[in-house]
């Protein structure tokens, strides 16, 4: 059996290990077997030592960029850029909006590593692969995670085009790894009110609220987002969750940003509904919105915290 992710995380004990679950050799490999393998610490290690002989310094924020909102990589210097095909067992971007880089470099005066794009789940990879990326990045030295996505809004308030702070979430992914990682405080609260503080200086307006993470990669049914609403849900995507639950486990200090892209459809007789390229426009025209925000962020992490 792999060995489970040795880390130095706030969570993760040397109780939480990957199950043992006997299976049946004349059948085959059990099917956690296989997936334990993608988050192997070995693994890990494998592919973080052939990234950091190629990179100036250790990163201390790790950047996953959602649809469309790659463009933040721009606004790095110095930068070291791996396509994702080059690096042992990456899976591969397939995605529109998702560039499939991963960089390194300078933003704002901090080393950060920057997931130009991420994995789903519904392009036919596991969740522990999908999520493996964010165990990389924290085992070359990122102690903080932001996480951007493009998301549809559910809260009726809410429109397109709005930035929200994602406080927390609804996780109705399937997952295998690790056991009962506590989630509860996912989303670190300081982080939160320093990003309020940043988006108020800088005169951006941000919304605050619950993501549903679904599996995708059909949008939703009017009856899914009648019931999301009801649970709480204020905004709705397909990602997220796998790389927040990863990076809990890990010990990473979390911030999610999503972008409103489009209003979701709750009533029958409404026409419009949502496309992928129409989320792409959205994310493309208020990508620089994005990206201002991180950059300032990250900044004043370089002030407290770093
Ligand atoms: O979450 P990101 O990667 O931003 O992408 C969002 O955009 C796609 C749907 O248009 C889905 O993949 C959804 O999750
Ligand atoms: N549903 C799911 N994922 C999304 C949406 C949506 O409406 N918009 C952007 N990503």
């Amino acid at each position: 059996m792999s060995t489970p992710i040795k880390d130095d995380s706030r969570h993760s004990t040397s109780s939480s290990t990957i199950s043992s679950a006997p299976f049946n050799s004349i059948v085959g490999e059990h099917p956690n077997a296989v997936t334990n393998r993608f988050f192997s610490y070995e693994r890990i290690e494998e592919i973080s030592n052939y990234l950091r002989k190629k990179i100036a310094a250790a990163p201390e924020v790790a950047i996953i960029c959602g649809s469309g909102l790659g463009g933040l990589a721009e606004l790095i210097t110095d930068k070291i850029s791996f396509p994702y095909n080059e690096i042992p067992y990456f899976p591969s971007s397939t995605v529109p909006g998702h560039r499939g880089n991963l960089i390194f470099g300078i933003l704002n005066g901090i080393y950060v590593v920057c997931m130009q794009g991420r994995f789903h789940p519904y392009e036919g990879y596991t969740t522990a692969l999908c999520a493996m990326p964010v165990r990389v990045m924290k085992m070359l030295g990122a102690h903080s995670l932001i996480v951007t996505c493009a998301a549809g809004a559910i809260n009726k308030d809410y429109n397109i085009g709005d930035m929200m702070i994602i406080k927390d979430h609804l996780n109705f992914s399937n997952f295998a790894g690790p056991r009962f990682p506590p989630v509860g405080h996912a989303y670190d609260r300081e982080y939160v009110t320093l990003m309020k503080q940043v988006a108020i200086k800088h005169g951006h307006e941000l919304r605050e609220g619950i993501y549903s993470g679904l599996g995708g990669p059909c949008y939703e049914t009017i009856a899914e987002i009648r019931a999301l609403r009801i649970l709480g849900g204020d905004a709705v995507g397909m990602s997220v969750v796998h790389e927040v639950t990863v990076g809990a486990h890990c010990g990473f200090r979390i911030l999610g940003l999503a972008l409103l892209t489009n209003k979701c459809l709750t009533e029958y007789n409404a026409a419009h509904e949502s496309l992928h390229e129409e989320v792409i426009r959205i994310s493309e025209l208020k990508a620089n919105d994005m990206q201002q925000l991180i950059l300032n962020f990250v900044g004043v992490l370089k002030e407290n915290y770093v």
